[in-house]
């Protein structure tokens, strides 16, 4: 699904990833820890081409990341991040049907599967509000919904309980874990807290000197 080789990034004159070897199989889900700067939103970056400036490789699919169109790569990622980077003008629906839309889908092609997964997670009655209307866990589980609208094989997710109260975290991740059984997506989620690895038993990848290892 994912293999990194021999991958290096640098910012300027300072390297933040070195030689690092990475892999994530179909359907697997794996945390991504590490401090405050070690480069987990990097490499995430790396996967979905906000950064194209990296040596080694990277495969995505079996195929080199360079060589997969961007609109193809969209095609099979979700992302979601702490922000939830809802559209404030956009409706619940709307902000769902936005990922159809930009994949060339028409109306009736993304209305089943958005109110499907709308409520799935608990969301069915809300889908005409906007996002000021909702609480923090409700929008990263509208976000999380627009993530998985296009039926990606792999969702990545930058700190999503970042902004969120621990409960509420707990709640968010144990939702991402049962789709992650459910929607047969594999899964790779940064994040800071032991907390939610301790509760949530998965392959933990820690990130370290530009490298990550797994963690024992
Ligand atoms: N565009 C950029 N230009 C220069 N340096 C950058 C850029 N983006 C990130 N960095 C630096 O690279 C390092 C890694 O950043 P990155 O955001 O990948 O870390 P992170 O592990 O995700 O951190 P955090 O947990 O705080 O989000 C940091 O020291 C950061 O300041």
């Amino acid at each position: 699904m994912i293999r990194l080789q021999g991958v290096s990034k640098l910012y300027g004159q300072r390297a933040i990833l070195q030689n690092l070897q990475f892999h994530l199989g179909a359907g697997e889900f794996a945390f991504l820890q590490g401090r405050s700067g070690s480069g987990k939103s990097t490499l995430l970056k790396l996967l979905y081409r906000d950064i194209e400036d990296f040596s080694g490789q990277i495969e995505i699919n079996g195929a080199p990341i360079r060589q997969i169109p961007k609109y193809e790569l969209r095609r099979q990622m979700g992302i979601i991040f702490q922000s939830f980077e809802l559209l404030e003008r956009k409706t619940v629906m709307e902000n769902v049907a936005l990922a159809g839309e930009v994949m060339g889908k028409t109306w009736e092609q993304i209305e089943p599967e958005a109110s499907r997964l709308l409520e799935r997670v608990g969301l069915k009655g809300l889908k005409d509000c906007f996002p000021k209307q909702l609480s923090g866990g409700e929008q990263q589980r509208v976000a999380i919904v627009r993530a998985l609208l296009n039926r990606p094989s792999l969702l990545l997710a930058d700190e999503p309980t970042g902004n969120l109260d621990n409960e509420t975290a707990l709640d968010v991740m144990r939702l991402l874990k049962e789709l992650h059984e459910e929607e047969q997506t594999a899964m790779l989620i940064v994040t800071h807290s032991d907390t939610l690895i301790e509760q949530f038993p998965a392959k933990t990848w820690v990130m370290e000197n530009g490298q990550v290892r797994e963690h024992e």
